[in-house]
């Protein structure tokens, strides 16, 4: 396996940056997951590194060797860079070990060499036992696993995933979320993983590298990325964050600042070294948000949403003098809040969200 470095790629196709100076270093065993809405730029970046589309600007290496700059594109072909595609591409008239074994048939591989090869590739994806089926008798997971395996005979350097699981059903795709940490396990194979689905980033990726309008928003573990988002971008776009205007009012101390936001005061997380400044934003949970009784600490408003959902309730809230901002918390059973209450609700905590330009 190898390790994958992009540094500074762009892509233009004619006015459009599809992308704009991506910089993403993928370790050699390590599992990254790049996520982003749509036209974000994430299949661009996948065709790429496999050598279907050049780049305009900057260079890509796998394994320390340069495969893609303006100059030069190592096709496809010599690049050993698997891919496993959402739709599986499986020959329907050909059993799962001719499936698995076709590429190294027509590269001239003999007999024996190849039924080890495609008998060690089933074994890695839990598939010993299917190798005599046609693919039309197999299940939606078990054609990914199919297609998983035939990437690998090939001994690729690394694997990207095209969204793999978005034809599944959430069953499905949760216990293919499973077989895929599983299989990263065991074997350390290098995974970039293409996704617009956060839970499933979330779930599987060691680090996940946010896309937006063809730039790279931050690169982070998901924790990371949850607790400390680098931007507004990222603060709403993961777990439905929600973005506060606030003015920071004392400079950072032990990783806290106090801010005032919609007229409270309160200490949230920091960056070090911030300092007191207006216009800022801070970025809070839902969980983060609770309703205070009687004239304590907080900010009035009114409730514009219950939505039940078992067991707890959504509940939308729009404080006074501020149309723009909607707030959003789960208040569990005996749910009290009906669309048209008034409340006082207080923040408990937040995430001073860096000035734009400190970086991801
Ligand atoms: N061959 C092309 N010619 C012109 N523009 C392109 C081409 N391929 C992609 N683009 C543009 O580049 C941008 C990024 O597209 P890309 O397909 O990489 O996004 P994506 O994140 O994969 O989106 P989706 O999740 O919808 O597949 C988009 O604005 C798209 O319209």
């Amino acid at each position: 396996m190898a390790g994958l470095s992009i540094e500074n790629v762009t892509k233009r196709f004619g006015e459009t940056n599809a992308l704009d100076k991506v910089s993403i270093q993928v370790a050699d065993g390590e599992f990254l997951a790049v996520l982003g809405p749509s036209g974000c730029g994430k299949t661009t970046l996948l065709r790429m590194i496999a050598g279907f589309e050049t780049v305009s600007g900057g260079r890509i290496s796998i394994g320390g060797s340069d495969v893609s700059t303006p100059q030069m594109n190592v096709p496809p072909e010599k690049r050993r860079v698997g891919i496993v595609f959402q739709n599986y591409a499986l020959w329907p008239h050909m059993s799962v070990a001719e499936n698995i074994g076709y590429a190294l048939k027509v590269a001239g591989v003999s007999r024996a060499e190849r039924e080890a090869r495609v008998k060690a590739a089933l074994a890695l994806v839990n598939m010993e036992q299917y190798g005599e089926r046609r693919p039309a008798n197999l299940s939606g997971g078990q054609r990914q696993r199919v297609a998983l395996a035939r990437c690998l005979v090939a001994e690729p350097s690394l694997v990207l995933f095209d969204e793999p699981l978005a034809n599944l059903d959430v069953h499905l795709r949760a216990s293919m979320e499973d077989e895929f940490a599983d299989f990263h396990k065991r074997t350390g194979t290098t995974i970039l993983y293409i996704t617009h689905d956060q839970a499933e980033a979330m779930a599987l990726a060691d680090r996940i590298a946010v896309m937006d309008h063809g730039r790279l928003m931050q690169l982070a573990t998901p924790r990371e990325l949850y607790h400390e988002p680098a931007n507004e971008m990222v603060a709403s776009f993961i777990s439905q964050g929600m973005v506060l205007p606030a003015d920071v009012l004392t400079a950072e101390k032990k990783g806290e600042c106090k801010v005032r936001v919609l007229g409270q005061e309160l200490v949230v997380r920091c960056r070090p070294g911030e300092k007191p400044r207006r216009d800022a934003r801070i970025c809070c949970r839902a969980s983060q948000i609770e309703a205070v009784k009687g004239k304590g600490d907080g900010f009035d408003g009114s409730v514009t949403r219950a939505v039940y959902r078992g067991g707890a309730a959504r509940i939308e809230f729009e404080p006074d003098g501020a149309q723009q901002t909607c707030l959003h918390f789960d208040q569990p059973d005996p749910v009290s809040f009906a669309a048209g209450d008034r409340a006082r609700l207080r923040l408990t905590s937040g995430w001073l969200i860096p000035a734009a330009g400190e970086g991801a």
